[in-house]
């Protein structure tokens, strides 16, 4: 196990099994050749421009998602948590927004892009999980995506690589290692504990495991989106594994 694995979920709770199971899946996600290339700085802008539009339509399809764990919560405590999500998602597009306004490109420029088929097939798993599935299928789904960026965030602050001075992505990084968002990855990690408990969570793993790890894979596709975009444009020191 790696010290990453400590911040979210209890020991032996549903999250930290799913999270073990698919270890390298897990790590490829959140350790990706583009997060540490906005760690130090040499992601190639092009790259990032690619992920952030995509992002923007993604989070919108993510919204959607959110929105059926509301129709399918089972308690109102759980609806207002889960609008809570729809209301940070709606806020994380204001970065999005401002990042795309710095390169000249609206709103409306925005959600003219077309969804690349890495946006497409991971935001319409999600939601078909939760369509096929319980609350419980749904939140494993959603998981990797809330927890993970979480995760993304912390590796980037001990990363020793990490450029701190004139970080071009610096406001990304900042947006996912705030406090505020940091508390809800740990209450989404909770949540997949408390549910896994009371909706027969570790006699369901083998098929809740194959849905996080097949989000923690997409999640991985969707950085790689960016790089392929930008094919070209890296030196080839950046493209060594690290
Ligand atoms: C591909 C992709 N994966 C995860 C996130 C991060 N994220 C998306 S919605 C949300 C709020 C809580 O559910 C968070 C943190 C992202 N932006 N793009």
């Amino acid at each position: 196990m790696d010290t990453w694995t400590e911040g979210f979920g209890q020991e032996g709770g549903l999250f930290r099994r799913l999270r073990e199971a698919c270890a390298a899946d897990w790590r490829a996600y959140t350790w990706h050749p583009f997060v540490q290339g906005l760690s130090d700085g040499t992601l190639p802008l092009a790259a990032f421009r690619r992920y952030l539009i995509q992002d923007y339509l993604f989070l919108i399809h993510f919204a959607r998602a959110e929105a059926l764990a509301v129709f399918k919560a089972e308690s109102v405590e759980a609806m207002r948590e889960k609008a809570e999500a729809i209301r940070a998602i709606l806020a994380e597009t204001e970065m999005h927004l401002r990042y795309c306004a710095s390169w000249g490109l609206t709103e409306a420029d925005v959600r003219a892009a077309p969804e690349s088929a890495e946006t497409v097939s991971y935001t319409r798993y999600v939601i078909d999980r939760g369509l096929a599935g319980d609350i419980l299928d749904l939140e494993v789904a959603l998981a990797p995506c809330t927890v993970g960026y979480a995760e993304v965030a912390q590796r980037i602050l001990a990363d020793p690589r990490r450029r701190a001075e004139g970080n071009p992505y610096q406001s990304w990084i900042d947006t996912y290692a705030d406090p505020g968002y940091q508390a809800m990855a740990k209450a989404a990690a909770a949540r997949i504990d408390a549910l896994g408990e009371s909706h027969g969570g570790h006699a369901r793993f083998a098929g809740l495991s194959a849905t996080f790890a097949e989000a923690a894979r997409l999640e991985a596709r969707f950085w790689q989106q960016g790089l392929d975009a930008a094919e070209g444009d890296m030196v080839p020191h950046e493209k060594v594994q690290r």
